[in-house]
C-alpha cells in the first residue's frame, strides 16, 4: 500500500505561512513555477541585473558570476535559480546547506559539475564551517584542496574544477560570514510583491490550473497574500474549491472575499498569527519596545520563525517597527485591531 505523505502534514498548517505546507503543495508549486525570465513577474531590479549579466556571460561563453539571492520565504529564490540555469542553457545541480555535512559531500558535487553549470545551494547560511572552507578556493579559482591518505602519510592535493556558477539562497543574509558574502559578484535582494504583480501571478496560475477568474477576483486574492507568490497560489487553490462548492466555479471578488473571510485571512492578508503577534506587543508589552525573545515566549512561537516569516511583512507594511530597543506596534497596528492608541505615546513614534 502506498503512503500518502500529505497525511503527515500538520492538521491545520497556517494558511498564510510562507513556507510550503506539504509535499502535495510542493508538487503544485513546481507546476506553477515560471521557467524563463520573461515569465517571472516583478522583482524588476533583480531581473534587469540578471538579464544583462546572463546575456554577457552567454555571449562570452563564460560562467556567470556567483549569485546570492536573499529575502523572505516564498518570494521566488528557488524559482529564480532554476531560471538562471535555464537562461544560461546549463545544468542545475541543487543541494542545501544542512545537507552538506562533510567536505567530501561538497567535493563530490563540485568535481562532477560540467563547464558553466549552476550549483544551487539553498539555505546557504547553514553551511558548516569546514564545508564553507573548501568552497572558498572553488569559488575563486575553480580549485579544491582535498586530503588523500591518512595519518603521517596524508597529503593535500589540488584538483581543478570546471568553471561554474554558485547560486546561493538564504532568508537571512545577515547570517552569512563575510568571506562567503564577499565572494558573490551579484547580490539580489528579493522584495515583497505589489498587489498588481500578485494579480498577474494569480491570473497566470488560474490559467494553468484551468480555473475561471476575473480581474477583480484575482486582485482580491492578491491583496490578501502578504506580498508573497507562494501564499497567492495557495489562496487561489482554496478559493477555487470554495467557488466550486458554494458558487458556479467562477472566482469573482465577492466570492473571494467570502472565502478568505471564512479562512480567517483578513483584508490585509493577516491571519491569526499576525494578529496574535500584534495583540501580544500591544496588550502584554504596552505596545513595546519589547525584545524578540519575550514576544516569542508570549505567543509560543520560535523567535527565528517570527524574525524570518511573520514580522518582515508586518514591518514592510508599517504595522511593526524594529528598533534597537525592541519591537514597537505602530499606530496602524492599533487601528487595524480597532484599538485606541495610548495617549501617553508621543505621536512622533507613529507614521501619520
Ligand atoms: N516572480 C514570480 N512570478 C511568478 N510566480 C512566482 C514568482 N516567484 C515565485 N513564484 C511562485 O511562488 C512559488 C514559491 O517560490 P519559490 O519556491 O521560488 O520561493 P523561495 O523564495 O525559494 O522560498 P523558500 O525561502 O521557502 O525556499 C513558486 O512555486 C512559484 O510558482
Ligand atoms: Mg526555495
Amino acid at each position: 500500500m502506498s503512503i500518502q505523505t500529505d497525511d503527515f502534514a500538520p492538521a491545520s498548517p497556517r494558511l498564510v505561512s510562507a513556507a510550503p505546507s506539504s509535499p502535495r503543495e510542493e508538487a503544485m508549486e513546481r507546476a506553477l513555477r515560471p521557467k524563463l525570465l520573461d515569465e517571472y513577474v516583478g522583482q524588476t531590479k533583480a531581473r534587469e541585473q540578471l538579464e544583462i549579466f546572463i546575456g554577457a556571460a552567454s555571449k562570452r561563453g563564460e560562467a556567470l558570476d556567483h549569485v546570492l539571492l536573499f529575502g523572505p520565504p516564498g518570494l521566488g529564490k528557488t524559482t529564480l535559480s532554476h531560471i538562471i540555469a535555464a537562461e544560461l542553457g546549463v545544468n542545475l545541480r541543487q543541494t542545501s546547506g544542512p545537507v552538506l555535512e562533510k567536505p567530501k559531500d561538497l567535493a563530490a558535487i563540485l568535481t562532477n559539475l560540467e563547464r558553466n553549470d549552476v550549483l544551487f545551494i539553498d539555505e546557504i547560511h547553514r553551511l558548516s564551517p569546514v564545508v564553507e572552507e573548501i568552497l572558498y578556493p572553488a569559488l575563486e579559482d575553480y580549485q579544491i584542496d582535498i586530503m588523500i591518505g591518512e595519518g603521517p602519510a596524508a597529503r593535500s592535493i589540488k584538483l581543478d574544477l570546471q568553471p561554474f556558477t554558485l547560486v546561493g539562497a538564504t532568508t537571512r543574509a545577515g547570517m552569512l560570514t563575510n568571506p562567503l558574502r564577499d565572494r558573490f559578484g551579484i547580490v539580489a535582494r528579493l522584495e515583497f510583491y505589489t498587489p498588481e504583480e500578485l494579480q498577474r501571478i494569480v491570473t497566470r496560475s488560474a490559467q494553468l490550473l484551468g480555473a475561471s477568474i476575473d480581474a477583480a477576483g484575482a486582485l482580491e486574492i492578491a491583496k490578501r497574500s502578504r506580498g508573497t507568490p507562494r501564499i497567492a497560489n495557495r489562496l487561489l487553490r482554496r478559493v477555487r474549491d470554495f467557488a466550486e462548492v458554494k458558487g458556479d466555479g467562477r472566482i469573482v471578488a465577492e466570492l473571494a472575499d467570502r472565502a478568505l473571510a471564512m479562512l480567517d485571512v483578513d483584508p490585509q492578508g493577516f491571519d491569526l498569527m499576525d494578529r496574535k503577534l500584534l495583540e501580544a506587543v500591544i496588550h502584554r508589552f504596552d505596545g513595546g519596545p519589547v525584545g524578540l525573545d519575550n514576544v516569542a515566549a508570549a505567543i509560543g512561537e520560535e523567535s527565528g520563525t517570527i524574525e524570518d516569516v511573520i514580522e518582515p511583512y508586518l514591518i514592510q507594511q508599517g504595522y511593526l517597527q524594529r528598533t534597537p530597543r525592541g519591537r514597537i506596534a505602530t499606530l496602524a497596528a492599533y487601528r487595524h485591531l480597532g484599538l485606541a492608541p495610548p495617549a501617553s505615546r508621543g505621536s512622533d513614534l507613529f507614521d501619520a
